[in-house]
């Protein structure tokens, strides 16, 4: 059961299972830029516009972490591609450490269930520099499971009708609408201080802050314009579409984003966001699970909360990434990994986990626990629980090494990332 498995050095150019050729892209060939837009327009099917792609997409990108596949046959054409970003995410305990953002996995339409994506996804996990942990947002959540990642955070959509209020007593502060260019110096400067302590965060570059708050026709898509409120210690961003119908005003205003530094911060932005005039329903498309509104608002039933997968984790290196970040109890146990994936964490691992971090190394030992990467990538920000895995029977063995090991990678709030990439 304890194989040894050295990591294979990174494959630059080969020539794989069906004849296509994978190599890195590069940074500075415009063509390899004009063909990975080419796929990925294809395959998420819109009309690409340059402009937007130009000036929004390619500057938060280093080409060379993108994986092209092409296939010889059809003249050197690229028929699939997947880029790694390179992100730096808030781990329980650490704080933020660099991951391997997975992004931009396109496959032609008409090339796709030849093996592009497996190619990808070789040429990513099986690279020498590739980052101790793997992260991404899934277009289908039925397609990553079997490359060992595994759903980690989830996001939750809600509504409230409005207006609504506040619990009597909660305590706010005046807040100020500012104009982008005066705001985002300040939300800046907000974000950096929430980030360090927001388990899932991602760390945000000039070009990641552009491209998140772009107001490209291609990315405006006709919305009302995105406005921003401060607070000394949070920002929220959010549009109003001004609606009036037979009962009268029925506008919507739609939260892109609330950061909050401070319970005050977070409830004083709540407030302004609850009591705009006119306004009829908010939605906030993106929020954590841990996001305390049901706590805040004096009618509970004002709001309605739906639930889906968000970041998926992948332990890329488990004997790397298991102390990135630091467990809430101490435990010792031994674990049976599978990993068809990566053999080199395949195997029997004893885990030494505390508040100072973790180790993993490989033993010869009767495991207590058995269970996939995956699950451990679920676990590993604290926002599944292995106690609800072991209840689904993904993760078997004795309870009380099942209970330990739950306890170990409990965390005290849900992660959460506040963005797609
Ligand atoms: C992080 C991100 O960027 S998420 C964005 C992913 N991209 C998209 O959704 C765009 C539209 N879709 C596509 O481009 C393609 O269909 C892809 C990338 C999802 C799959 O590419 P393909 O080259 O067809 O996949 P490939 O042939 O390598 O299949 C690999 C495995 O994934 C499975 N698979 C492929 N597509 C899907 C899917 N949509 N859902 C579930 N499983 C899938 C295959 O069955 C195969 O499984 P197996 O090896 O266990 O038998």
């Amino acid at each position: 059961m304890t194989g040894t498995h050295d990591q294979p050095p990174a494959p630059t150019s080969t020539t794989g299972a069906g004849g296509f050729v994978v190599r890195a892209l590069s940074d500075t060939s415009e063509a390899d830029w004009a063909a990975a837009t080419r796929v990925d327009a294809l395959a998420f099917g819109y009309v690409p516009d340059a402009d937007y792609l130009d000036r929004f997409l390619r500057p938060q990108y280093d080409l060379g972490r993108f994986t092209g596949v092409f296939d010889p046959a059809l003249g050197d054409l690229m028929v699939g591609l997947g880029g790694i970003q390179s992100r730096s995410l808030t781990f329980p305990g650490r704080g933020p450490s660099p991951v391997a953002a997975v992004t931009w996995v396109a496959v032609r339409p008409d090339q796709q269930r030849r093996g592009a994506l497996r190619h990808v996804m070789t040429h990513q996990l099986h690279a020498d520099g590739i980052e101790p942990i793997a992260v991404l947002t899934a277009s289908e959540a039925g397609i990553y499971g079997r490359f060992g990642y595994g759903l980690a955070t989830n996001r939750t959509r809600r509504e409230i009708t409005t207006p609504a209020r506040l619990r009597p007593g909660t305590v706010t502060d005046p807040v100020l609408e500012m104009p982008r260019a005066e705001a985002m110096p300040l939300m800046r400067a907000i974000h950096d201080r929430v980030r360090p302590v927001a388990v899932g965060y991602l760390d945000r570059t000039d070009a990641v802050w552009e491209h998140l708050l772009s107001e490209h026709p291609f990315a405006a898509a006709g919305r009302p314009a995105r406005r921003f409120v401060l607070h000394p210690d949070g920002y929220l961003s959010f549009r109003v579409a001004d609606s009036f119908g037979d009962g009268g005003p029925d506008s919507k205003l739609t939260v892109g984003e609330i950061c909050a530094a401070t319970p005050a911060a977070r409830a004083s932005l709540w407030r302004h966001v609850l009591s705009y005039p006119l306004v009829r329903t908010v939605q906030v498309p993106l929020a954590g699970v841990d996001e305390p509104l049901i706590d805040l608002l004096d009618d509970p039933r004002a709001l309605s909360t739906a639930v889906s997968d968000h970041v998926w984790v992948r332990l890329v290196r488990l004997t790397d990434a298991i102390d990135r970040r630091t467990y809430s109890a101490t435990a010792r146990v031994t674990v049976a990994v599978t990993d068809r994936f990566c053999p080199w964490n395949d195997g029997v691992f004893a885990l030494d986990l505390d508040a100072d971090g973790g180790r993993a190394h490989q033993v010869d030992d009767e495991p207590e626990i058995r269970c996939d990467i995956a699950d451990l990538g679920s676990a590993f920000l604290g926002g599944t629980r292995i106690a609800r895995l072991a209840t689904a029977g993904r993760v078997t063995g004795d309870p009380a090494a099942i209970g330990r090991l739950d306890a170990a990678m409990a965390t005290p709030l849900r992660p959460f990332t506040p963005e797609g990439f």
